[in-house]
């Protein structure tokens, strides 16, 4: 029986990617955690949609939790988490940093007070030159954030080109920058009448997601199965 003593142990689904390889450091510098790839309390996902499957399937044969960082994943690959949680405990968690979950929290609140009828919403984020996805897994969790601030689903425009683009009234837009090495900017723009409010953050490198990641390992070490968030981590710390 392993106890709250004993460093957890993190199997890396995808050790050689970038945040495979963020992590690993990490895990270096905090003894409260070890790699072990074959036996971990924790199995953590960073990878690709393609993967989802076989992440799933390794944690519910080993009947071990399942941090999934991975973004990209659309309403199917939920459906499969949402089944998998049934019998492990799952996180998942386009962003793991402090400062995004306390973002999405200002977000909700802002788009909350601020009302749909005069404040349009732009979501900016910038990334390095590598990065597969757009928009961000990260922006569109802050746009689910201003959609529960405001209430209700609002209409989708993403990456405008032409003519005739007068913006839908309530519409969330999203504009992606991608080059160099940014490891993730994010700008959550409200627009009103002869004034903005830009909620932003800047990940400067990706420690902080894996730092992210490790916090969230720990939480789930021990949890029943369910579904979890970023939010469930800083609630319990
Ligand atoms: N939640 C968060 O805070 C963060 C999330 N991310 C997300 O994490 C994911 C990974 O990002 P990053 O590390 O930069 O990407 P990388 O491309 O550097 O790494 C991806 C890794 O996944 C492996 N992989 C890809 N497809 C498969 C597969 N089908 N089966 C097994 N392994 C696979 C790759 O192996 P190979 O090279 O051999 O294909 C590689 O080792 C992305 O979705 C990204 O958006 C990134 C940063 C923070
Ligand atoms: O691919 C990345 O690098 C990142 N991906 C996540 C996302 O899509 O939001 C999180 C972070 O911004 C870095």
């Amino acid at each position: 029986m392993r106890t709250d003593h004993q460093p957890v142990r993190i199997a890396l689904f995808a050790p050689d990617g970038r945040m495979g390889r963020a992590i690993q450091s990490a895990i270096a510098e905090d003894p409260t955690f070890a790699l072990d790839n074959d036996n971990g309390d924790v199995l953590v996902d960073f990878s690709s949609p393609d993967a989802l499957r076989s992440s799933l399937d390794r944690a519910v044969s080993a009947g071990v939790p399942l941090l999934i960082g991975t973004t990209g994943l659309i309403d199917e690959h939920d459906a499969l988490i949402a089944e998998a949680a049934r019998i492990v405990p799952i996180l998942k968690a386009p962003n793991t940093s402090v400062g995004v979950a306390l973002l999405a929290d200002l977000t909700e609140r802002a788009a909350r007070i601020l009302g749909p009828d005069k404040w349009d919403i732009e979501i900016v984020e910038a990334h390095h030159n590598r990065k597969a996805d757009a928009p961000s897994g990260t922006a569109l969790h802050l746009g689910a954030a201003a959609e529960r601030g405001r209430g209700g689903t609002s209409p989708v425009e993403r990456g405008r080109d032409g003519t005739g683009l007068k913006r839908e009234a309530g519409a969330i837009g999203y504009s992606a920058i991608r080059g160099g090495t940014v490891a993730g900017d994010h700008d959550v723009m409200f627009l009103g009448p002869d004034e903005r409010l830009i909620l932003s953050h800047r990940a400067e490198n990706r420690a902080i997601f894996a730092r992210g990641a490790l916090a969230a390992a720990r939480f789930l070490r021990g949890r029943p199965a369910g579904l979890y968030s970023m939010r469930d981590v800083i609630d319990a710390a």
